[in-house]
């Protein structure tokens, strides 16, 4: 079953036109990264995707929907790039999390049983159970993006997207991540998320998109690291320098990858 697909895709702001001839399909249980430079249209892509972008040409279908008529966002979570800058949001990680069952349980019921072991799951998944009561506020960023994280799983999606979810986390963070979204697609979740750097989420990549000025440049396997980086400690993939000369992408594409 398809999950996302995208069709000759252009979409922008005003009168810039940012995403040019998209075309990008993910299946249930895919693991998808969205690769590229700053600037070059990844927020965009997922953020038309969604519905947040309005789409100039071409089509967007979520679970064999067109977007224009899909009412089921409770099967869509969304984690935004980072919670507003010094938002001063007084909410508790509770609530915040809690907030993530809103499309599940509709805005005027109370929150039951469910509702309560969703949000104690998710806030376990991402390593977050015992700050349940503290102001987010209080949380490192980090643990900020961990809240977020626990609020899109908390509501039970059949996909997950996230834009960087793991920019400027540290590697605590980053271990609970890759533990939270490694046990959701293994539960058969699928997930679109947009990386500067693989880190420990590496393994479970199993496609690597890259967006160049607004097109899909290439897709395929992601690289594997080599040389010393494939020695323990090191699992994180660097940019590659030719590549990022010529201003293509952060990522070298490698002969596992298709150029579209
Ligand atoms: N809300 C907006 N209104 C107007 N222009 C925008 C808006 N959001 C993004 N842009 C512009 O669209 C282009 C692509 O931005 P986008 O955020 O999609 O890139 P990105 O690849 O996600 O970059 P980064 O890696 O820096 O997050 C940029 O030139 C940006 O300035």
């Amino acid at each position: 079953m398809t999950v996302i697909e995208v069709n000759h895709l252009a979409a922008g702001y005003d009168g810039r036109e940012i995403l040019r001839d998209v075309t990008l399909s993910v299946a249930a249980g895919d693991v998808v990264a969205v690769l590229g430079a700053n600037g070059s249209g990844k927020s965009t892509l997922i953020r038309t995707i969604l519905g947040l972008v309005p789409i100039r040409r071409g089509e967007v279908e979520l679970f064999g929907t067109p977007q224009r008529r899909f009412r089921r966002w409770e099967r869509v979570g969304y984690v935004p790039q980072r919670l507003g800058a010094g938002s001063g949001v007084p909410a508790t990680v509770g609530e915040v999390v809690s907030s993530g069952r809103l499309a599940r349980r509709g805005l005027f019921r109370p929150p039951g049983a469910a509702d309560r072991a969703a949000v104690h799951q998710a806030l376990e998944a991402v390593g977050l159970l015992d700050r349940i009561g503290d102001p987010v506020s209080t949380l490192s960023g980090g643990q900020q993006q961990r809240t977020l994280i626990a609020r899109a799983l908390a509501g039970r999606p059949d996909l997950l997207v996230l834009d960087e979810p793991t920019a400027g986390v540290d590697a605590a963070s980053q271990e609970a991540f890759a533990g939270a979204l490694t046990a959701f697609a293994a539960d058969g979740g699928t997930i679109l998320l947009v990386l500067h750097e693989l880190g420990p989420l590496r393994p479970l990549i199993g496609r690597a998109v890259v967006v160049h000025e607004g097109r899909i440049a290439h897709q395929g396997v992601p690289p594997e690291p080599a040389g010393h980086h494939a020695e323990p400690g090191h699992d994180h993939v660097h940019p590659h320098a030719d590549a990022e000369q010529a201003g293509i992408c952060e990522w070298a594409p490698t002969d596992g990858m298709k150029a579209y």
